[in-house]
């Protein structure tokens, strides 16, 4: 089948626009979407020739237009100055994948020395020796098991911080996830185990790192910044309702740590993801996750998902002294869904909703 391509490659052309990030994704039916998330570093030509991209597509990951499309991912830069990071400690949780893993990546791209945490070590070590590749001015990826709901891991885990890099400036809350159910199927220990795993965890690790760090510097100067990452639960999060609980109380859990902690420099914030395409973080939802996309991605205003680098970037805005005014805030990288509710659940239960007063209107029906 003949490829159609999407690239925009005329535009970066004509207008000398700038290329950060690439999002690649085969759609089965032979088709390879390109999107170019046009904004800061300058694209080499040779890489998007417009008359290049008329290959036919092969799925084996090994074709010109997946060689390319690697090769663009590679050259994903950050917005940040050199070196932002340099001297700066982070630990993020859940590193190893998806939105951690770009978090991390960024970082470590801008000198700082970060430990990505999770409970697979041997997803931690591929992660860390691919993202020590990209590592700038001493940047380095240290790694650390740790299962978030154990607090014993969690004390372990500061105390690897404290003595490989000497210090914490930064903490990531990322570690995370929950499973699809509706409210009444919730067994009390899956709730619990969504609850741990996302709201506990947050509360543990900042805790511990506070205590031992944070509120024992003389130097204000070196202060702290967490980011929670939670999700977009505006409006409750129905088939994730354990998991909309929990990240509503990791809200309210940043705003009371941002005020109780102000007076020791540390800032916390929330960044919302709404719908972000991660292999990983869309694999622990088998074929359930392509018919949501098909139906969801209307539902969205940007008529996309986010990419991993888009939340990074937010994140490492947060994490920097650019942000040194900002604290007890949770902002959306959301594509203009306003953090607003995932439609997971599709409103085809009839008219189980009867008005009272007065006839309702056919047309008023669904
Ligand atoms: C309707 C359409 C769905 C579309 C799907 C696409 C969704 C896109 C959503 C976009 C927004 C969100 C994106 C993300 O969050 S991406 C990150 C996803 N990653 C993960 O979720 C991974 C982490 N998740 C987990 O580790 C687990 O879900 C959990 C947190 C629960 C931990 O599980 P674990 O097995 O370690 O827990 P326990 O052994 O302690 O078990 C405790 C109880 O929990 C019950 N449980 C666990 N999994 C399930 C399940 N899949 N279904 C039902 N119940 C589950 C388990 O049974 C235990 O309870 P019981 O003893 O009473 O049985
Ligand atoms: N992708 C999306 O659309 C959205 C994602 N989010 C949230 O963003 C975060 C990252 O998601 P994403 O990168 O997409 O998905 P991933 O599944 O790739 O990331 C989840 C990470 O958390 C780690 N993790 C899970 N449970 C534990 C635990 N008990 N202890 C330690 N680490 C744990 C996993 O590693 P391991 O299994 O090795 O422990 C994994 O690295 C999650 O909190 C997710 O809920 C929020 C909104 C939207």
């Amino acid at each position: 089948m003949p490829y159609k391509c999407q690239c925009p490659s005329q535009r970066i052309k004509t207008h000398n626009l700038k290329v950060r990030s690439m999002f690649k994704a085969c759609d089965g039916r032979g088709t390879t979407k390109i999107f170019l998330s046009i904004i800061y570093t300058k694209i080499p030509h040779q890489i998007c020739q417009h008359s290049q991209h008329s290959t036919p597509i092969c799925r084996s990951g090994k074709c010109e237009i997946h060689r390319k499309c690697s090769l663009m991912s590679s050259l994903a830069l950050t917005p940040f100055k050199a070196g932002l990071f340099v001297g700066k400690s982070i630990i993020v949780t859940g590193g190893g994948t998806g939105l951690g893993y770009a978090i991390a990546k960024e970082l470590v791209s801008l000198g700082a020395k970060v430990v990505i945490a999770a409970r697979r070590i041997e997803v931690l070590e591929a992660a860390a020796s691919e993202m020590n590749k990209s590592s700038q001015r001493g940047g380095k990826i240290y790694v650390c098991q740790c299962n978030v709901r154990n607090e014993d891991d969690i004390q372990k885990l500061v105390t690897f911080a404290l003595e490989t890099m000497g210090g914490i400036d930064g903490l990531v809350n990322n570690a995370g996830g929950q499973f699809v159910s509706p409210v009444e199927n919730i067994s009390a220990r899956g709730f619990k185990a969504v609850v741990e795993t996302n709201l506990l965890s947050c509360f543990m690790l900042s805790k511990e790192i506070y205590n031992r760090w944070w509120s024992q510097q003389e130097d204000r100067k070196r202060s702290g910044s967490i980011v929670n990452i939670i999700l977009a639960n505006k409006n409750g999060f129905p088939m994730m309702a354990h998991s909309g609980a929990a990240r509503a109380g990791v809200e309210n859990l940043t705003k009371s740590m941002a005020l109780e902690w102000i007076g020791r420099g540390v800032r916390v914030n929330c960044v919302a993801p709404g719908i972000i395409y991660t292999e990983s973080g869309f694999a622990n939802y088998g074929e359930m996750a392509g018919a949501f996309l098909s139906s969801v991605l209307p539902c969205i205003p940007a008529h996309r998902c986010g990419t991993a680098e888009e939340v990074s970037s937010l994140v490492v805005f947060l994490l920097s002294d650019a942000a040194v005014y900002i604290t007890g805030q949770n902002m959306g990288v959301d594509g203009g869904m306003g953090q607003g509710t995932i439609p997971l659940r599709p409103q085809d239960h009839g008219a189980s909703l009867l008005p009272v007063y007065g006839e309702l209107p056919m047309k008023a029906r669904l």
